[in-house]
């Protein structure tokens, strides 16, 4: 194991913003730290870092007690969204800094420096941008020389906080394959801070997702992606339909809906929550169903459908384009679902959501439909 962490604590007055962390991250492993606003995730970050200290838990890295090391003795690379690269300096003196500050024992020589930093140049592709200075690169080739100079002291473990924060969604998507693909080639440990799903699940060899200073799940993409494993989970990775239903024989049953695609679950007989995203429900045409559909929009490849009972249950699908030929306005609809996660008793509903907490499957059956 590279870094363990348990138990980590920390208050700030009298909030606890991390309430017992425990993560264990493997050598060469990438992991995205993801969560909302608040949640925890660059506090952790500077506990790794040796930037802030827990007032409980352990902290450990190859079996040394981290928790005894200043930031400078952990040898970590941090990247920050806004890193401040030095204005007066070129890329490759940028990236040699780190070297150049080194205490006099551990500093290689001037010719082993300029050597390390035209590796790093080539390897980061930024040959090109060397003699520049900052004002003369983009933000993202800004971010691209930040991870240079963080990677040039052989760090043991790197610390990304939202690196590619304020970047475009273009420019983004570019540099997360190009980190991928850095960090492939290195195998650097590396954890990575952000709140962007797209990004924690397109880089991150396993995700960890956070909510007011607790880990929610840990897992791999897509095991996180297909089996969120808490109602915040699945709210939080867009599962935004929250549906009451009665659980008979392991299969979830609701007025309206076709639910006998889902596969049995073992979960106790009675009510239940069924989380859904709005591009696994299909309205197929039913005259006798109890919905009807009343707004049918396009977002491009998407068509954007509401579907309402009389009662005023109101659900939103997204169906591809080419699947929604055929709808129309007014038609009765029975909605089927192809995917979904199911959560005993009836989950907390926002104040958005299409059918009130407190209504039972049976009740939404006799009272709504
Ligand atoms: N030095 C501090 N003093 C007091 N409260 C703090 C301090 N640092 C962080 N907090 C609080 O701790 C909580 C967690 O903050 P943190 O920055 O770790 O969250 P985050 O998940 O990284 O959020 P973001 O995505 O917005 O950066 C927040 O409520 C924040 O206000």
């Amino acid at each position: 194991m590279s870094l363990a962490m348990s138990n980590i604590t920390r208050r700030f007055g009298q909030t606890e913003v991390l309430r017992g962390i425990d993560l264990d991250v493997a050598k060469g492993e990438l992991i995205a730290l993801l969560g909302p606003s608040g949640s925890g995730k660059t506090t952790l970050l500077r506990i790794i870092a040796g930037l802030d200290w827990p007032d409980a838990g352990n902290l450990s890295f190859e079996g040394q007690d981290w928790l005894l090391k200043t930031a400078a003795q952990r040898k970590i690379g941090m990247v920050f969204q806004h890193y401040a690269l030095f204005p007066h300096m070129t890329v490759r003196e940028n990236i040699a800094f780190g070297l150049t500050v080194l205490p006099r024992a551990q500093r290689p020589g001037k010719a082993q420096i300029a050597e390390t930093v035209q590796r790093l140049l080539t390897f980061l592709q930024i040959s090109q941008l060397a003699d520049r200075y900052p004002s003369e690169l983009s933000g993202g080739q800004r971010q691209r020389v930040a991870l240079g100079r963080a990677m040039a002291i052989e760090p043991r473990v790197l610390l990304l906080d939202e690196p590619f924060g304020a970047l475009d969604a273009q420019v983004r998507r570019d540099l997360r394959r190009w980190l991928r693909s850095v960090h492939d080639s290195a195998g650097i440990t590396t954890i990575f801070v952000t709140h962007d799903q797209e990004e924690a699940f397109e880089l991150a060899d396993r995700v960890v997702v956070m909510n007011g200073g607790v880990i929610e799940q840990i897992g791999r993409p897509d095991q996180i992606y297909d089996h969120p494993a808490t109602p915040f989970v699945a709210r939080f990775l867009g599962l935004t339909v929250e549906l009451p239903v009665v659980m008979k024989a392991g299969r979830a049953e609701a007025a309206g809906f076709d639910l006998t695609a889902l596969p049995r679950r073992a979960l106790p007989e009675g009510p239940a929550t069924l989380f859904l995203r709005p591009a696994d429900i299909q309205p197929v045409a039913d005259p006798a169903a109890p919905f009807h559909l009343t707004e049918i929009s396009s977002t491009g490849a998407l068509l954007r459908v509401v579907a309402e009972s009389d009662s005023g249950c109101r659900i939103e699908a997204e169906v591809p384009r080419r699947d929604g030929h055929g709808l129309e306005t007014g038609m009765n609809v029975s909605l089927c679902a192809v995917a979904g996660q199911i959560f005993p008793g009836l989950a907390s509903q926002r104040a958005s959501s299409p059918v009130a907490a407190e209504t039972t499957p049976h009740a939404l059956k006799e009272n709504r439909l």
